[in-house]
C-alpha cells in the first residue's frame, strides 16, 4: 500500500468515526445525558477557575464517561442485532457493557468530589460565619 492510499485511508476513517461521533449525540439518549452534564461540570470549571490539573482531570472523565457510554451503545446494538428476541445471555452481555460504563461513572463522580468540594465549602464558608 502506499503512502498516499495510507493517508487516505485514515482520513476516511476519521470521517467515519466523526459520523459515529455525530450518531452517538443524535441518538442516544444516555450520550446526551452525558454531554448535557460534560457542559455542567465544564461551566462550573469556568465558574470557580479550576486549576491546569483539574481541568486535565475533569476532561479526562468526561472522557472516559463518554467512552465507555459509546462502547456500550455498541454492544447494545450489536447483542440487538444478532438477537432482537429475549434471551438470558444476551441481558447478561448488556449488563456488564452497562456495569463497565458504572466503573467509570464512579470514578468520574470521585474526581468530581475530590475537586468541586473544596470550591463548595468555600462558597458556603461566609453563611456559617
Ligand atoms: N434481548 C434481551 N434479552 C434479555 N435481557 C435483556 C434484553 N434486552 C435488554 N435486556 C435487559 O434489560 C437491560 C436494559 O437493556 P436495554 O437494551 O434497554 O439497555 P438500556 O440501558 O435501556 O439502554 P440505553 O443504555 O440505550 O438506555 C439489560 O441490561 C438487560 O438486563
Amino acid at each position: 500500500m502506499g503512502f498516499k492510499q495510507f493517508v487516505k485511508g485514515r482520513l476516511k476513517g476519521c470521517v467515519y468515526a466523526f459520523n459515529g461521533a455525530a450518531t452517538l449525540i443524535k441518538t442516544e439518549p444516555s450520550i446526551q445525558v452525558q454531554i448535557f452534564l460534560s457542559i455542567i461540570v465544564t461551566a462550573m470549571g469556568f465558574y470557580f477557575q479550576i486549576t491546569t490539573t483539574q481541568w486535565m482531570f475533569q476532561c479526562f472523565a468526561i472522557g472516559l464517561v463518554l467512552t465507555a457510554e459509546g462502547i456500550n451503545s455498541a454492544i447494545e446494538a450489536v447483542a440487538d442485532f444478532i438477537h432482537p428476541d429475549f434471551h438470558v445471555k444476551i441481558g447478561h452481555i448488556k449488563d456488564i457493557a452497562a456495569g463497565a460504563v458504572f466503573f467509570a461513572a464512579v470514578i468520574a463522580i470521585i474526581i468530581g468530589l475530590i475537586i468541586y468540594i473544596p470550591y463548595f465549602q468555600d462558597l458556603m464558608q461566609p453563611l456559617f460565619a
